[in-house]
């Protein structure tokens, strides 16, 4: 599907560099606010009010990488009284995901559009801090290349990726937190394993932004060096969540299940050196990174076998339409205590979409609970809510506002709790 995605902003003056820089700030605003990475655009239309001439917005932009855009720069209507130095844009875009266009207006150019930047609801405020931007960003994951959090990570941002591969969970939060990456991606929840408790320990205990979040329909597929067939194949490899939830398929064809630290790490080693009998579960990229041959796609037992990822950063994320907050708080010791804290939620109409509770650390038999609701903590429903638990928790910590991925929050039509 194509839809447009309007946007403007003013320069300073009439010179190359203004526009430049105004051009530069303005769409990537836009690409930011719109989750859009460069191959998702498909042509531009800028216009410049008559009073800036002294470059072409277009220009500009294929600076920046948009060499592939078909591009056009005119003038806008000199409608007496209109907003000075202004550049106005419209997008074309072809998400890979379903996508609610957010307008962006900038600065002053906000007056163009009351109808849209009026007080509580505008649907596009000024991010602040700059969050980083989308085009090539460094990705922070675990595992190998080809791992199902690099094939998250592609879902999520498309186009170029800039990856650094990590060996542990802490390592992905410390790339972030120490500028090396721009975003971290983590596995929160699998639909067959349940929640992945060191990442929920990491969110609690690093200074981490989730900026959004992405769900993997994961399919496994038996990989093995071209010319092997299933006849072949004696044992298989992986990592020991894949081995589980191919578990069913394992056992009927009567193979041995041998635990490896990563499922593209497993691949790799089997192209690497090829053991005869053996095979790995990996994704297809995997296969594809390490030319082997799929003998078997979609191996996992449960048809519906997803994991939801987070998107970790330091900075905040921009609103969007449809958005989910986490946050993860502790209740005082007496009965009766979580039943109040999430009444704060349900009192106001808002709807949890998971609640897990974890040991507190240091204090046997008292837990932290993480919850996830629909909504932006600048909402005022859900900044009353908080401000009830706040009252009532003896901790509490906001994780992120973040845009919701399709299918996880209920539609206006259902309403109410799941
Ligand atoms: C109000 C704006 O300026 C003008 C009016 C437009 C409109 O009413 O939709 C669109 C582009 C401009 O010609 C704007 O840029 O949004």
């Amino acid at each position: 599907m194509i839809c447009g995605i309007r946007g403007a902003i003013t320069a300073q003056a009439n010179t190359p560099e203004a526009i430049a820089s105004a051009t530069r700030t303005l769409l990537q605003a836009i690409a930011r606010a719109n989750h859009l990475a460069p191959d998702e655009i498909v042509a531009a239309w800028f216009t410049t009010t008559p009073d800036l001439n002294a470059a072409f917005p277009a220009a500009v932009a294929r600076e920046m990488g948009w060499t592939h855009v078909p591009m056009l720069c005119a003038q806008e209507i000199p409608v007496p009284d209109g907003l000075p130095r202004c550049i106005r844009v419209l997008l074309l875009v072809q998400p890979r995901r379903p996508l609610q266009p957010v307008p962006v207006y900038l600065g002053e150019a906000r007056r163009l559009r009351p109808d849209l930047f009026n007080g509580e609801g505008d649907p596009a405020p000024e991010p602040d801090p700059p969050p980083p931007t989308l085009t090539r960003p460094r990705v922070a994951f675990q595992g190998e290349p080809g791992a199902y959090s690099h094939e998250a990570a592609e879902r999520f941002f498309g186009g170029e990726l800039e990856l650094l591969p990590c060996t542990t969970f802490a390592e992905v939060a410390q790339a972030v937190e120490a500028g090396r990456a721009d975003f971290g991606i983590l596995p929160v929840e699998n639909s067959t394993a349940g929640s992945i408790n060191a990442v929920y320990d990491l969110l609690l205990e690093r200074d981490l932004r989730i900026w959004g979040e992405v769900i993997l329909r994961v399919r496994h597929c038996l990989l093995a060096p071209p010319g092997t067939s299933l006849s072949d194949i004696r044992a298989v490899r992986s990592h020991p969540q894949a081995l589980e939830q191919c578990a069913r398929f394992i056992a009927r064809h009567g193979w041995e299940a041998i635990a490896a630290p990563d499922t593209a790490g497993s691949a790799r080693m089997l192209a690497e050196r090829p053991e005869p009998g053996v095979a790995a579960i990996a994704s297809r990229l995997a296969a594809e990174r390490y030319s082997l041959a799929i003998l078997a796609e979609g191996i996992e037992d449960d048809p519906e076998n997803a994991t939801r990822f987070f998107i970790v950063s330091t900075y905040e994320p921009p609103r969007a339409a449809r958005n989910k907050t986490s946050i993860v708080f502790s209740t005082r010791h007496v009965p009766g205590a979580l039943h109040a804290c999430l009444g704060e939620f349900a009192a106001r109409g808002i709807n949890l979409t998971k609640l897990e509770s974890r040991p507190r650390r240091g204090r046997p038999w008292e837990y932290v609970f993480y919850v996830d609701f629909e909504g932006h903590w600048q909402d005022p429903a859900c900044r009353e809510a908080l401000l009830g638990l706040l009252q009532r928790a003896s901790f509490l910590k906001l994780l992120g506002s973040y845009p919701a991925a399709e299918g996880t929050v209920s539609s206006h039509e259902e309403g109410g709790e799941r």
